[in-house]
């Protein structure tokens, strides 16, 4: 478990984190998300006793991390995976960690298994690509065990295959009952991998809630309608007032009426559905749509065109 309250960072006169309160609950995979600079990674840091906040504090298991009696066995993190000695082997680098940390060898050879890097482990970590460099990092996070584990843009260099692994290693743990804290800018990835999400912006709390419901609330509400008689049921919709479209796939993309009144509406008509499908969207489309105006790094098209582009 880790709780914020309050957790802020100043540097000089820029707020990097302002007020940050929620918690991160064991069980289940908790997605971190903000634009570019919203202050997720000086977060991550001040959970880690990294940086020093300016104001309130975070606790790791109940305490502030600093004062966790072995904390390498309580929290697992990857902040930043090319932050390895160079000229150390993966084995090396994972041996200097356990040695600091009492664990005992048989584990290294354990991670070194579970990430997939047996073959390599006495290759030099400058040797390493992007990919690799990522597995290392998370074979040091999970060096001991821990029950908390912090991941700062892990799928980073990952290829398919890495990237689907990493998804069913983080589910796994988090279903033994560890606390997953993870942040990354690929949305399809955190869609599939959080159950729950934490979105700033601009170092402020834009949402914490499940996953389903951050996307259920932020979507329009619209479903995909087929019938047999389809002229039937339009002329029906049109004169509740809801918006309908033909759908690509056939059928009809209704909007302003929802999938139980639909339902209800087709019932009390004697109108036979094939199909009553809710659409949401994606993670991408409600997370862009959120943040649109936290975003603090415009790309040059937007800042030239003065923040007037069209929602999409
Ligand atoms: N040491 C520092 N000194 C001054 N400003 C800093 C420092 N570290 C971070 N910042 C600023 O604090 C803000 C938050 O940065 P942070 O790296 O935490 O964001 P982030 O959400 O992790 O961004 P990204 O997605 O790009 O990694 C940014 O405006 C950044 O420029």
């Amino acid at each position: 478990m880790i709780e914020l309250r309050g957790l802020t960072k100043r540097h000089g006169g820029k707020l990097a984190v302002d007020q940050l309160s929620f918690d991160v609950r064991p069980g289940r995979v908790t997605g971190f998300l903000g634009p570019n600079g919203a202050g997720k990674s000086t977060t991550m840091r001040m959970i880690l006793g990294l940086d020093e906040p300016t104001e309130g504090g975070a606790r790791v298991n109940g305490r502030p991390y600093r004062r966790l009696p072995a904390p390498l066995r309580e929290v697992g993190a990857l902040l930043d995976a090319r932050a390895v000695h160079g000229g150390r082997t993966a084995y090396d680098h994972l041996r200097f960690l356990a040695v600091t940390a009492g664990i005992p060898r048989r584990r290294i050879t354990e991670v070194v298994d579970l990430v997939g890097l047996t073959a390599v482990a006495r290759s030099r970590a400058k040797e390493f690509s992007l990919g690799m460099a990522q597995r290392l990092g998370i074979a040091a996070a999970l060096l001991g065990d821990p029950g908390v584990l912090i991941l700062d843009e892990p799928i980073n260099g990952l290829d398919t295959e890495g990237i689907r692994w990493l998804r069913g290693l983080l589910t796994g743990l988090a279903g033994e009952g560890r606390t997953v804290l993870l942040s990354s800018h690929v949305m399809s990835e955190m869609e599939l991998t959080a159950d729950h999400l934490v979105v700033i912006g601009q170092g402020r709390l834009l949402a914490d809630m499940p996953m389903r419901a951050f996307i259920a609330a932020n979507s329009e509400t619209s479903t995909v309608v087929r019938a047999t008689d389809q002229d039937r049921l339009s002329a029906l919709l049109r004169e509740r007032g809801a918006t309908i479209r033909p759908d690509p796939g056939g059928g009809w993309i209704v909007g302003g009426l929802d999938a139980t009144a639909i339902g209800e509406l087709a019932n009390a008509q004697r109108l036979s559905l094939r199909e009553l499908t809710p659409r949401y969207r994606s993670l991408e489309e409600v997370y862009t749509r959120m943040t649109r105006d936290a975003v603090e790094y415009r790309t040059a098209r937007h800042a030239i065109a003065g923040g007037t582009e069209t929602s999409s």
